[in-house]
């Protein structure tokens, strides 16, 4: 199901002004900042809020057109939801909450109660059938609210932050499944989040919002690693290398990067190696002993951010070129004792614990 969407909302003193474009069984996350008008997007989107100008239409059929006077209400747009809150029926247990959709729908309950139960184990949450949803942990309750999201068979699926309100041991488990069922479903989706790993893992295109407006879009990674604008650099805040992940990790070009695996990656599948810039350690000569993560480069700027120094470098001659565009953060007191600026030699020595290796969207 293909989306096309150009509005224009308009909340008091702010305005959203967007259009874009979601292909058929494509994943598309909308990072921004709190405020940057995400929560605007999805109540335009699921029919919740009246665009001021504009038209939305899934697959050719029109929801919006403020022109035409056309508004179809949100129970009639064939769109889920997957919010931050599972919002789960209290009253009735897992397996009913999952089937309620498509009994509404009018299917026959020997079918919905098949239906459920085959998400349900999609999910990973099959032994929790019978229990009711406050006999559930967070994620648990989150795992059941993905299944009810799907077996209402919508098309075009709005993912809301669906993994804010989890404890970061959760989250990793239920990105991971949340990937593969929609892989696996095939589901066009829309996810709004403030976290660039979701969108990592999860999409295979970033739109990057900002007060309102797209500032930036474009492939995942490549936006991610490599941010065109100051902006965009910001809220990735991430170092991040592309590549296949091996058995002794990331694999890119002749180099191996080491890293943690908090969720598990096929061999060969595309990865990425995530880290904090503050995590990087920057050395004017190689650093002795043997660190696992080192990686020769030269400095390309230096900007000011917060309390310490951005340094954003360049490849060597002789170096790496996947190092382009990656950040160390330092103190102005070590920028000054190692007398760094543009053009200088340098190698970035990372800690294999600092480093996080990921699968991304579109590897298997
Ligand atoms: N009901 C409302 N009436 C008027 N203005 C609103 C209303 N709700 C939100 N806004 C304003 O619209 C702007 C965008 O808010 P929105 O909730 O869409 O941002 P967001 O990107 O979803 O932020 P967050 O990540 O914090 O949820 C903000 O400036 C907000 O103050």
């Amino acid at each position: 199901m293909t989306l096309d969407l150009d509005i224009a909302v308009r909340r008091d003193s702010f305005a959203l002004s967007v259009q874009l474009s979601v292909g058929a069984g494509e994943i598309v996350a909308v990072l921004g900042r709190n405020g940057a008008g995400k929560s605007t997007l999805l109540g335009a989107l699921a029919g919740l809020l009246r665009p001021s100008t504009g038209r939305i239409s899934l697959s050719g059929r029109v929801l919006t057109d403020v022109a035409a006077g056309v508004h179809v209400p949100p129970h009639l747009r064939g769109i889920g939801l997957l919010a931050q809150d599972p919002l789960l029926f209290p009253h009735l247990t897992v397996a009913a909450n999952v089937a309620f959709g498509p009994r509404s729908r009018g299917i026959s309950r020997s079918a919905a109660d098949e239906l459920a139960s085959r998400l349900l184990s999609d999910v990973d949450a099959a032994e929790f059938a019978s229990r009711r949803p406050g006999q559930l942990s967070g994620g648990q309750a989150q795992r059941v609210a993905v299944a009810r999201a799907l077996a209402a068979a919508p098309d075009l699926l709005l993912l809301d932050e669906p993994l804010a309100a989890l404890d970061v041991d959760a989250a990793p488990a239920l990105r991971t499944m949340l990937r593969r069922v929609l892989r696996d479903s095939g589901r066009t989706a829309l996810l709004v989040t403030h976290d660039p790993l979701d969108a990592l893992v999860l999409a295979d295109r970033v739109v990057v919002l900002s007060d309102g407006e797209i500032v930036e879009q474009g492939e995942t990674r490549a936006v991610l690693s490599r941010p065109r604008t100051a902006f965009t650099a910001r809220i990735a805040g991430l170092d991040l290398v592309s590549g296949h992940f091996g058995p002794s990790g990331l694999v890119v070009d002749d180099f191996v990067i080491s890293g943690h695996v908090p969720a598990p990656i096929a061999d060969g599948a595309p990865a990425v190696a995530v880290f904090a810039p503050a995590a990087v350690a920057v050395h004017v000569e190689p650093p002795g002993g043997s660190p696992r993560n080192v990686f020769g480069a030269v400095v390309g700027g230096l900007e000011p951010h917060g309390d310490l120094i951005r340094l954003r470098v360049s490849r060597a001659v002789d170096g790496p070129s996947w190092v382009d565009g990656l950040a160390a953060d330092l103190t102005a007191a070590a920028v000054a004792d190692l007398g760094l600026e543009p053009g200088v030699r340098v190698w970035l020595a990372v800690k294999a614990a600092e480093v996080a290796l990921h699968p991304v969207a579109g590897g298997s």
